[in-house]
């Protein structure tokens, strides 16, 4: 059996914990120094992660920020990043003076980054900034967390440039409920990964905006039906230009992940108040308080994007540009039948 050190302890990384540790391995799950209240409450007898409904194996061990140790990474098999982008720097930092051999690091973070060239994946600029970490690998697909957490079939990609990395980690992590692919376009997972949360606000906007009141969910399902394809086919356009392959975007990671997340994620609950003429502003600050979503960071890169000449137009981008003037303007979404073209 391998050791697997998770940092980060919000949902995401607290669940990857569960088939990891059914598969025997040592697990280490390290909270950030945002994660005190849930390593507390992990390390409690009968512990329950805050957000997640089920108690996580007794052989995870939990680990402040503060008591985290070069000699906890020296004898990983891997380390899976599991904070939000915001910890990104964070993460860095902990792993380029942590990490004193090459490892693998698996990301489950979805956001975009800047490098040289502009914007970019966080596969095109994470190995530069960690001397040891031996090979990226970006973990894309559709996984609501707290489902994972209580083993609900689930499946997910893991992509990485060096496929053998990629394979070694989903030996690891494997399980019956939990099925694992693997791509070699990472820079393609990466780009949906962040690109999935920012069109599923404006899916979610339209399952909202149209009213249905026959049906049980007031939900007239044309208008998003359209929006959904037009989503999956802006997102994989942008995937290209940001370096992948643009059926990427129709597989697991792309279209999947958009599924899944309008369905039940954070980045939907934000398109839903969009849709009913609420703000970012007033809906982040009331019933979305101190939730993660990360659509909205996304909205902003892509908007400097837009602005930047990079050839990226209203016209071919219709919902791209809709979802950025509502977050940038913190306005409600508009997005207007009346002017749909076809051709
Ligand atoms: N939730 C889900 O179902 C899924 C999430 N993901 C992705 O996984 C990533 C983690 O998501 P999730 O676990 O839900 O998010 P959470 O908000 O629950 O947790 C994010 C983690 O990042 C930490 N963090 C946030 N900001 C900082 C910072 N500035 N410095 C240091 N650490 C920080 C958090 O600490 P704290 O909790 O104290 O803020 C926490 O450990 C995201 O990129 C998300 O898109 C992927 C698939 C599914
Ligand atoms: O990424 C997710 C599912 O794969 C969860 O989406 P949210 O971040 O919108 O909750």
């Amino acid at each position: 059996m391998g050791k697997i050190v998770i940092i980060g302890a919000g949902v995401m990384g607290s669940s990857l914990a569960v088939p990891a540790a059914d598969n025997g391995h040592q697990v280490l799950l390290v909270g950030s120094p945002l994660d005190g209240p849930i390593i507390e409450r992990l390390r409690q007898p009968g512990g329950i992660h805050p957000k997640l409904d089920a108690p996580l194996s007794h052989s995870i061990e939990p680990l402040a920020a503060e008591q985290l140790e070069a000699s906890h990474l020296a004898d990983a098999d891997c380390v899976v990043a599991g904070v939000s982008s915001p910890g990104i720097a964070w993460i860095t930092e902990i792993l380029q003076t942590g990490l004193s051999r090459p490892c693998p690091v698996a990301f489950v973070t979805k956001g975009l980054d800047e490098g040289s060239g502009g914007l970019c994946t966080y596969a095109d600029t994470l190995p530069d900034r960690v001397a040891h970490m031996s090979d990226f690998i970006g973990i894309g697909g559709p996984c609501i967390a707290r489902e994972l957490a209580n083993r609900q079939p689930t499946a997910s990609v893991y992509a990485s440039s060096n496929m053998p990395a990629a394979q070694a980690l989903v030996q690891m992590m494997q399980t019956s409920y939990y099925r694992l692919g693997v791509s070699p376009d990472v820079a393609g997972v990466e780009a949906c990964a962040a690109l999935k949360n920012f069109f599923a606000i404006g899916v979610s906007a339209m399952q909202t905006r149209y009213r249905d009141d026959t049906r049980p969910d007031g939900q007239a399902k044309n208008p998003t039906a359209f929006v959904f394809t037009l989503a999956v086919a802006e997102m994989a356009r942008l995937t290209q230009r940001l370096g992948g392959q643009q059926q990427t975007a129709y597989a697991l990671a792309g279209v999947g992940d958009l599924h899944v997340t309008v369905g039940g994620g954070r980045n939907s609950r934000l398109g839903h108040g969009l849709g009913t003429d609420r703000t970012v502003g007033d809906l982040m600050a009331s019933e979305l308080a101190g939730e993660t979503v990360e659509g909205i960071d996304t909205a902003r890169m892509l908007a400097q994007w837009f602005r930047s000449g990079a050839g990226l137009s209203r016209q071919d981008y219709p919902l791209a540009t809709a979802i950025i003037d509502a977050v940038l303007e913190d306005r409600p979404f508009r997005f207007d039948f009346s002017e749909i073209t076809f051709g």
